[in-house]
């Protein structure tokens, strides 16, 4: 089967095509979707700050407008793409995890970072250029490493004050300059809850737009150590054994497959699949 949703950097001199909008709210919704006539869209009272030819949906050409302020045609409301990571079609967020991405790399380069001039579009290319002192900046994606760290039949999950009361999730953090993947999971480990571990496996990875992190998902042994959380950044830290895990996290987040899948090969039980 093709791919649904593919990217493209596609000229927005051409005329037709589909049209996604987004604004500080979120992306604009309608009784038939996130997908509008492009056409149809540009004629709307919105406030476009930029528009980007991003990809193919379907087959269909597809553009992001990118707006300035959230003014809601009639009929249409706002959705978060949180909410459309959580339920729904997995290749429509996927699309619009793409978009979301795109117009926020392209909004906050509008100006050189190293001269201060304006930058321009590349045709062609996913790349903004200054014409002053030739910087081209490429779309910014962040690593962050993610590891389930397992002792036998039980694993450790963590609580961040920011989670939804009672979820424990697997441990994360971005990568500094100058780690590898390795090297910067020990390390968040050692900070969140200091404990070593041995025995790191690589698993998947997953694109998070929440803003631009790349999550590359490992299994890890305990080594050593107490659990000790981090203040601040962890709110509980514990073992859990894998017939009694806390409420986790949603369904089609690499923390969730990462857990998921160290319990199906504990237990023996078919291995779950990353959506992709
Ligand atoms: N897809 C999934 O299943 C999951 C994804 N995540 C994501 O993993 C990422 C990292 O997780 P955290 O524990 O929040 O990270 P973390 O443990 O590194 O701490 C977050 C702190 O890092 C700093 N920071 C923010 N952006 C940064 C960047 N681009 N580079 C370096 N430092 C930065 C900030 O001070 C922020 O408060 C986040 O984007 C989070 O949303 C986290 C858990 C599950
Ligand atoms: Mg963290
Ligand atoms: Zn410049």
């Amino acid at each position: 089967m093709s791919e649904r949703w593919t990217t493209a950097v596609l000229d927005t001199a051409l005329p037709g095509g589909l049209a996604v909008a987004r604004s500080s709210q979120g992306f604009l919704c309608a009784a038939q979707g996130v997908l509008f006539e492009r056409q149809w869209l540009k004629q709307q009272p919105l406030d476009i700050l930029a528009e980007h030819g991003i990809g193919h949906f379907d087959g269909q050409p597809v553009y992001l407008l990118e707006l300035r302020s959230p003014d809601t045609p009639d009929d249409c409301h706002w959705q978060g793409l949180r909410q459309f990571m959580l339920e729904g079609d997995f290749q429509v967020y996927r699309m619009l995890g793409y978009a979301a991405q795109i117009g926020t790399w392209a909004r906050e380069h509008r100006f050189c970072g190293s001269c201060g001039g304006p930058m321009q579009q590349v045709k062609g290319e996913r790349a903004m250029h200054c014409a002053r002192c030739e910087l081209r900046s490429y779309p910014r994606i962040s690593p962050s490493m993610i590891v389930l760290v397992t002792r036998g039949d039980e694993v450790l999950l963590a609580r961040s004050p920011r989670f939804v009361p009672g979820v424990y999730s697997t441990l994360a953090g971005f990568a500094e300059p100058g780690e590898s993947a390795e090297d910067c999971l020990r390390r968040e480990v050692m900070e969140e809850v200091q404990v070593t571990v041995r025995n790191i496996q690589y698993i998947g990875s997953q694109c998070w737009p929440f803003p631009h992190s790349m999550m590359l998902g490992f299994h890890a042994e305990y080594a050593a150590g107490e659990i000790v959380p981090q203040l601040d950044e962890i709110e509980d830290a514990q073992w859990f054994h894998i017939d009694a895990l806390p409420a986790l996290p949603a369904g089609r987040s690499i923390a969730r497959h990462l857990i998921d899948l160290y319990v199906a090969r504990r237990s023996g039980l078919p291995e779950p699949v990353l959506p992709s």
